[in-house]
């Protein structure tokens, strides 16, 4: 069978280790033949393709970003579906493998509803898809972003200052959580959890009046209790949504003005998605990437691979893009104990 595969939305670490365990066992057991799509769905609606041959994944588990280039355009905009089966057609492409968020995998299911095989691979460095336990490139950006605090803790201890870390989550607080826990936050402010300045402040007076420099992690995608819609530039991604960002530089300055504590802001921003994978997202990836293949072999149109517990299974993609993950109340409570 002759299989195209992309990665659209944003990069992620780990998406590499997915197109090379794609074509690796499709070519091993399957014998199929593998066309990598450019830039997402750019690539498919302007018939950007290139070939997928085993050697062009040789050594790729551990590569960050994504061989085949990503984008945000929109094929439903650009051509829609009739578009994309005229250039699976033209290349006698029978299947389409869409590794991507809950954005991509939507129109993953657009497509099925169309009549066009298709076969989802959740990717997000932000875990906010329900339907598996885990996406990959999640664990990196924890990784990263948990040592960048721990970093940022010694200088602020040497300046007695408080320091604030804006990590990415457009819609969730799982990266901010984690990294949290995992370095010790005296906060941590996601966009579940309605917070009032007082309550943030009392946090960090707590947190100095023990001796300690106060560190805050915030998701770029909180706002304040009574505060509707999260800071944002007046720039706009490729599929037009307002760019997140700068929560962490405006909690910064409500912390000083209150509290006269001196605060510093570090927005850890894309080195959160760049680099190396870490070995869990690897392994995840690559158990994904093998996984979908099979699934396309078997014929499993309109799924999409997904964690359980330890095992890969197959989900529907209408049941996988219903409604996103977000962090459970009881588990930012058992955080917040911890804070101040
Ligand atoms: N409802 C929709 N209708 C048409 N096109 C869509 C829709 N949702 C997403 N898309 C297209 O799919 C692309 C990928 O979605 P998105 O940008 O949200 O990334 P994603 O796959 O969710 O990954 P991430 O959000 O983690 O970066 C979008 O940029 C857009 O072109
Ligand atoms: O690539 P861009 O447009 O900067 O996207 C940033 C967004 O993508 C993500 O990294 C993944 O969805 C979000 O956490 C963030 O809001
Ligand atoms: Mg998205």
């Amino acid at each position: 069978m002759k299989i195209a595969v992309l990665t659209a939305g944003g990069d992620c670490p780990g998406l590499n280790a997915v197109i090379r365990g794609i074509v690796l066992k499709g070519d091993r057991i399957y014998d199929h033949e593998f066309v990598g799509v450019r830039d997402g769905f750019r690539g498919l609606v302007e018939d950007d393709l290139v070939p997928l041959p085993r050697q062009r994944v040789r050594g790729l588990s551990k590569v960050g970003g994504t061989i085949l280039g990503t984008s945000r355009v929109s094929p439903m905009t650009n051509g829609g579906t009739d578009r994309v089966k005229e250039v699976m057609d033209k290349h006698d492409i029978e299947a389409l493998i869409a590794i991507g968020g809950e954005g991509t995998l939507t129109v993953a299911r657009m497509f099925h509803d169309a009549g066009i095989n298709v076969v989802g691979v959740p990717k997000t460095i932000d875990n906010d898809l329900s339907a598996t336990d885990r996406t990959f490139g999640f664990d990196t950006a924890v990784s990263v972003a948990t040592e960048s605090i721990d970093r940022l803790r010694t200088t602020g201890e040497a300046h007695s200052r408080c320091m604030v870390v804006e990590v990415m989550g457009r819609n969730v607080g799982w990266i901010a959580l984690h990294a949290g826990i995992a370095s010790g936050a005296h906060a941590i402010l996601i966009p579940e959890v309605p917070v009032t300045p007082s309550q943030l402040f009392g946090w960090v007076r707590h947190a100095m009046d023990r001796g300690r420099a106060p560190v805050v992690v915030v998701a770029e995608g909180f706002t304040f209790a009574g505060e509707e819609g999260a800071v944002a530039s007046d720039r706009t991604d490729g599929f037009g949504r307002q760019l997140l960002g700068g929560i962490g530089e405006r909690v910064t300055r409500m912390i000083e003005e209150a509290t006269g504590v001196e605060t510093r802001n570090t927005t850890l921003g894309h080195l959160q998605r760049g680099g190396v994978p870490s070995s869990y997202d690897r392994v995840l990836a690559t158990r994904f990437g093998t996984a979908a293949v099979d699934a396309v072999s078997d014929r499993m149109w309109g799924t999409m691979v997904a964690l359980h517990g330890i095992d890969i299974v197959n989900v529907r993609l209408r049941d996988a893009t219903s409604a996103l993950k977000v962090v459970p109340r009881d588990q930012w409570d058992e955080a917040a104990i911890l804070f101040g």
